[in-house]
């Protein structure tokens, strides 16, 4: 975009007449021509809570917007994602292209309504609820002379407006078909929008000769919920949803057949004939059980600082630890993180960490069950120079030392081997730090934080872990809940993919929000997170949905690995069963089974020598 005057406004009986109302509508809100654009909020924090509130109609949205962005590349034009308010959710284009519209104030969380920035596309078409190109001169702000732009509103399933999608370019790069391109990702917009639709409903996917598809939804009595698109358009001769209509008024069809038969073959397409004697192939479908939760705000969780708030999805028993852990902070309480192996508990610690007083101070991790034996107390307390034969020349400033100022994290304590209990007792009582072959003690000031996945208790009454040392770790416990146990899973695995997708929405299909639901999950996060990882990276296009068929073959195993049969029946053999068979399937790769068990590679190694011994 260049700076020269901006063109002159085309007299006003040339403009088209949804046009002309547009300038009309300006004018009487007392718009300036010639008036710089408003001043735009540019919040990140505002952004986020805002993409959060429009998270479906982003994952609709996202996998169209990345298409048409890839078809725009060589006309270096931007498409725009809005909300019903005009106010832009999200922006894909060329870097240099974006980077000019953010210089005019346009950028991701601007406000581009029409009483506020003047005849625009994006606005203008939310405006008068229809599709529009604004080219150069018909803008109304001399400012947005030098772009041209096409829209489309976009509709939820009952009708009411989501938002708007654009292409906008300069203005010399003007083509005729962008409204046309923008419809067709519309259309596409709104039938994935229904596939939000809360469960309890049922889909009915239309096709006719012409392979037009076509989407309308119904409760479970029947009665007409939402059409899109072209659902809305074909059926409207019979009526809408707002009318209350049931599916045997349009259809000559009874519609508990038509459940039945959808229980018996979801996939199959049978024939159906509407009122008006049209000839349809159709597939009625229950709605993705649990579909409302991915939409369903979650619940307030005030008080938590961001990066604990971060972790609690809504679930009741995360969000209480959460709580119960904050209650420390800066308190110099020990704390003692339970949990399943992959829930979190590192994470956790350092959310806790980076919740507090310390958080500016190291936060030192040892994993107590990776370091050999042997090993553990020269890792911890360090030594000095020449403690002993092959210590390094300058010695070594151990792991408790490294964390002064900050937080020391003890993952897997419950494998600490006894002999070291008592010499952490002693730091722990006396905040000071002897390393081996030293002769004088080093305080050290520093927050601990331990977890296991073992019953410490127990531990303590099997004699395996000093009671005292006990007492001095867990002056608080939390527990993490399983992936399973959790109420957020939904939200999770939506939160998991954006990051595992860079940010960019996913679709996925009902069939596999059903399996994550209720996969057992016996990784926990860490297992969802790889599988998750590696079905996005076995999709074909990045714009596909995500299916069951992205899934790994042996995705879907693990939990049957879990119920082998074992002659005598023990827990422990079925699990030491389930460790060699996948080993053995994986050719001895131990970082692959590890992924495809779901445990930690650490785990993997502390179960083998468990069973080794
Ligand atoms: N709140 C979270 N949000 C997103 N991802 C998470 C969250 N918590 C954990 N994860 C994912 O799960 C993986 C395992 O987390 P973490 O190492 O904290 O679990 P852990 O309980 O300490 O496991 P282990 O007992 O095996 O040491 C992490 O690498 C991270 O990818």
């Amino acid at each position: 975009m260049h700076s020269s005057a901006p063109p002159a406004a085309p007299p006003r009986a040339a403009l088209p007449e949804h046009l002309q109302d547009a300038w009309r509508r300006c004018q009487r809100a007392g718009l300036q021509p010639d008036s710089p654009l408003p001043a735009q909020p540019d919040s990140d924090s505002a952004l986020y809570a805002l993409r959060q509130r429009h998270r479906s109609l982003l994952r609709a949205a996202s996998p169209l917007m990345a298409r048409l962005a890839r078809q725009l590349t060589d006309c270096g034009s931007a498409v725009l994602l809005c909300n019903a308010d005009g106010v832009v959710l999200h922006r894909l284009g060329p870097p240099a292209f974006l980077d000019e519209l953010a210089r005019l104030g346009l950028h991701a969380g601007a406000d581009w309504r029409e009483s506020r920035c003047g005849v625009n596309a994006m606005g203008s078409a939310l405006a008068a609820g229809r599709a529009l190109t604004v080219h150069g001169p018909e803008h109304y702000l001399h400012a947005l002379r030098q772009l041209t732009c096409a829209a489309v509103p976009l509709a939820l399933p009952g009708g009411a407006r989501a938002g708007a999608l654009g292409i906008v370019g300069p203005c010399r790069h003007r083509q005729p078909h962008t409204l046309a391109l923008v419809q067709l990702a519309a259309n596409e917009i709104e039938l994935r929008l229904l596939d939000d639709t809360p469960g309890g409903a049922w889909l009915l996917q239309l096709r006719d000769d012409d392979e037009q598809d076509c989407r309308l939804v119904f409760a479970d009595d029947g009665r007409w919920l939402a059409g899109c698109g072209e659902g809305r358009g074909r059926f409207a001769a019979l009526g809408a949803p707002d009318d209350a209509r049931h599916f045997e008024q349009l259809f000559a069809a009874p519609f508990e057949w038509w459940t039945q038969l959808a229980r018996r073959a979801p996939e199959r397409r049978q024939p159906l004939q509407d009122q008006l004697a049209r000839d349809w192939r159709g597939c009625l479908r229950p709605l993705a059980a649990g579909g409302d939760d991915v939409f369903a705000p979650p619940p307030p969780s005030h008080g938590l600082p961001r990066h604990l708030l971060a972790l609690t999805g809504g679930d009741a028993r995360l969000d209480a630890a959460a709580r119960r852990a904050l209650r420390l902070v800066g308190k110099d309480i020990p704390l003692l993180i339970e949990g399943e192996t992959g829930t979190g508990k590192e994470v956790f610690a350092q959310a806790f960490h980076a919740s507090s007083p310390r958080r500016d101070g190291p936060f030192v991790a040892v994993n107590c069950a990776a370091i050999p034996e042997g090993l553990i107390e020269s890792e911890l307390f360090g030594y000095e120079d020449g403690a002993f034969t092959g210590a390094r020349r300058k010695g070594h400033v151990g792991r408790i030392a490294q964390a002064h100022g900050g937080t020391l994290f003890l993952d897997e304590i419950g494998d600490m081997p006894l002999s070291l209990q008592a010499h952490l007792l002693r730091v722990l009582q006396e905040r000071e730090v002897t390393p081996l072959g030293a002769q004088r003690a080093q305080t050290v000031d520093i927050a601990v934080v331990c977890a296991t996945h073992r019953d410490l208790r127990q531990a303590v009454a099997d004699g395996r872990f000093r009671e005292d040392l006990y007492y001095r770790l867990a002056g608080v416990r939390v527990r993490l809940p399983a992936l399973r146990e959790r109420s957020d899973r939904a939200e999770l695995c939506q939160r998991l993919l954006l990051e595992e997708n860079h940010g960019e929405a996913v679709a996925l299909s009902p069939a596999l929000c059903q399996w994550l639901d209720t996969h057992p999950w016996p990784g926990n996060l860490r297992q969802l997170r790889s599988v998750l990882r590696s079905a996005l990276a076995s999709r074909e296009h990045p714009d596909d949905a995500l299916d069951l068929r992205h899934l790994d073959e042996d995705a879907p195993s693990p939990p049957r690995l879990h119920l082998a049969p074992s002659p005598d029946g023990r827990l422990a053999d079925i699990e030491q069963r389930a460790i060699l068979h996948t080993l053995s399937a994986c050719a001895g790769n131990m970082s692959a089974a590890a992924r495809q068990l779901g445990i930690s590679r650490a785990t993997l190694y502390r179960r083998l020598r468990g069973a080794a011994a």
